[in-house]
Formats: C-alpha cells, sequence, structure tokens
C-alpha cells in the first residue's frame, strides 16, 4: 500500500503538485488519468523516488520515503518495478539478456538462478521461445510482455506504469491491460499506473485517481466514475459524442 499525504511540487516558482493526497491499495490496478500537463507524471516519478516533493509525505507500507537512510531508499527502489512508456528496452539485448539485467544490477544470484527465474516469468508473460529474439524483430505487444516481465523479476512489490498501451492496437492494449492486472493480484503488488486510455479506465480501474492542474479533482472506481456528476470528469472522460451516449444509455438502464 503507498500512502500519499499532502504531495507539493514545485520546479522555480511554478507549482505543479498541489497538495495531493490519496491511497493506492495492494493487489489493485490505480489508475492516474488527466488531461495532458496536469501532473501525471511528476507525480508518478514523485512515487518512484524520482523527484523530492517540497513538502508532504509518500508511505510504502509504513516506510515514509523521506526518512529513510541511502540504504533504506536503496532497498526500497529495488522493492519498485517500472514499465516505461515505448517499453524501453536495451536494443542491443535480447529478450533473455533485457529480463534478467535488473537481477544482474540488483542481485548476487548465479546465472543458473537467474535464468530459472527469466524463464518463470517470460513464461507467465506468455513468451515463449522469444529468448534470444532482439526488441526489433518483436511486435509492439510482445515488446512490453517483455517490459512487463523485466518489471517484475525482481519480485516488486511496487510497479509503476507509464502509459502501458502507448502504440498498441486496442485489442493488444487490453490484453496487456489484462495481464497487469492478472500480476497485481497474483502477486499482491500496489500497482499505479499512468494513462490516457479509457479503455484501461473502464477495463481495470479499480481505483482511479482523475489529476487537473495539479489537484486531485476526483477519485474513485471504474463503476462510480460511469455515474458521477463531476464535469471536469465527464468532460475529459466522455470527451467524445459516442462515450456520452454510452454513459447515458448505461444511466437509463440502471434508473
Ligand atoms: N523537470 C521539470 N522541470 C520543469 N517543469 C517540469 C518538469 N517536469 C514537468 N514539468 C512541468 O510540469 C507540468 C506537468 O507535467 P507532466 O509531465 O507531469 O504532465 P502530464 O500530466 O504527465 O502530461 P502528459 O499527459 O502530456 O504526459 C508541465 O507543465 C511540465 O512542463
Amino acid at each position: 500500500m503507498i500512502v500519499v499525504e499532502d504531495l507539493h511540487k514545485s520546479f522555480g516558482n511554478v507549482e505543479i503538485l498541489k497538495g495531493i493526497s490519496t491511497v493506492f491499495d495492494k493487489g489493485k490496478t490505480n489508475l492516474i488519468i488527466g488531461q495532458s500537463g496536469s501532473g501525471k507524471t511528476v507525480f508518478l516519478k514523485s512515487l518512484l523516488g524520482l523527484h523530492t516533493p517540497d513538502q508532504g509525505k509518500i508511505i510504502y507500507d509504513g516506510k515514509v520515503y523521506s526518512e529513510l537512510n541511502d540504504d533504506e531508499k536503496r532497498n526500497l527502489r529495488q522493492e519498485m518495478g517500472m514499465v516505461f512508456q515505448g517499453s524501453a528496452l536495451f536494443d542491443s539485448m535480447n529478450v533473455e539478456e533485457n529480463v534478467m539485467f535488473p537481477l544482474k544490477m540488483f542481485t548476487h544470484k548465479e546465472y543458473d538462478e537467474m535464468k530459472e527465474r527469466v524463464d518463470f516469468v517470460l513464461k507467465r508473460v506468455n513468451l515463449k521461445n522469444a529468448h534470444t529474439k532482439y526488441p526489433a524483430e518483436l511486435s509492439g505487444g510482445m515488446q512490453k510482455r517483455v517490459a512487463i516481465a523485466r518489471a517484475i523479476v525482481n519480485n516488486p512489490k511496487y510497479l509503476f506504469c507509464d502509459e502501458p498501451n502507448s502504440g498498441l492496437d486496442p485489442k493488444t492494449a487490453i490484453l496487456i491491460d489484462n495481464l497487469i492486472q492478472e500480476i497485481t493480484k497474483e502477486y499482491d503488488i500496489t500497482t499505479v499506473i499512468n494513462t490516457h486510455d479509457m479503455n484501461s479506465v473502464m477495463e481495470i480501474g479499480e481505483k482511479i485517481i482523475f489529476l487537473k492542474d495539479g489537484h486531485k479533482e476526483w477519485e474513485g472506481t471504474n463503476n462510480e466514475i460511469f455515474k458521477t456528476n463531476n464535469e471536469a470528469v465527464t468532460n475529459f472522460v466522455y470527451s467524445s459524442d459516442l462515450f456520452k451516449k454510452v454513459r447515458q444509455m448505461y444511466i437509463e438502464e440502471r434508473n
């Protein structure tokens, strides 16, 4: 579980995060949504420890980040997995080497043990016979699977995903969303996903926080987002007429 208390972050004189408080539960897919420039990436980077907040606290299962010493911070970072936008695989490494990379960096495991773990996670993301392939030889969906395998290879307690569906067709995007949700539940991970994808919001939005201009404007579940009367949220989520009609039909059906 990650608890965020009154998080503020400025760059120069410009305040980007203006006092965000929320809770991200374990075993759940938590989504951050909001318009471009609303502060989602700055927020996600703050959760990763890449930005130091000016004010407020981030608490990881009882550990207040700002109160940890350097070793404790390093240990905590090793409990975090990250799926970057565009997968960010190493082009010069094959799939097995990409996935093994965090184990080589952060553990002292023998090769056989690392290989066993790599085989396990690649199987878990349904990638078989891809060990010796290079990223350029893989489809976008397969690259995402490799990125997810790499993010979970070190058994993270926290998984952060930045636009995991960018560049994928809608069907593959749903498969990737479902895979992230399954893994989150299976290994009881606290997962936080930064997304623009409204399909993701509807499919896996167990908890959604909507940022607007650096504030938390709204939070709730995918069921609640259908019913909310918050204008900023409805304008954002139902920006197309088609979505507005679907929402109207849903509300009428429920009444
Ligand atoms: N390192 C930085 N230095 C100065 N300003 C920054 C820095 N990082 C982000 N910003 C500013 O913070 C604001 C929020 O940016 P952020 O990248 O968090 O938006 P976002 O909601 O993730 O947008 P998008 O959906 O387009 O990725 C922007 O105005 C951006 O210019």
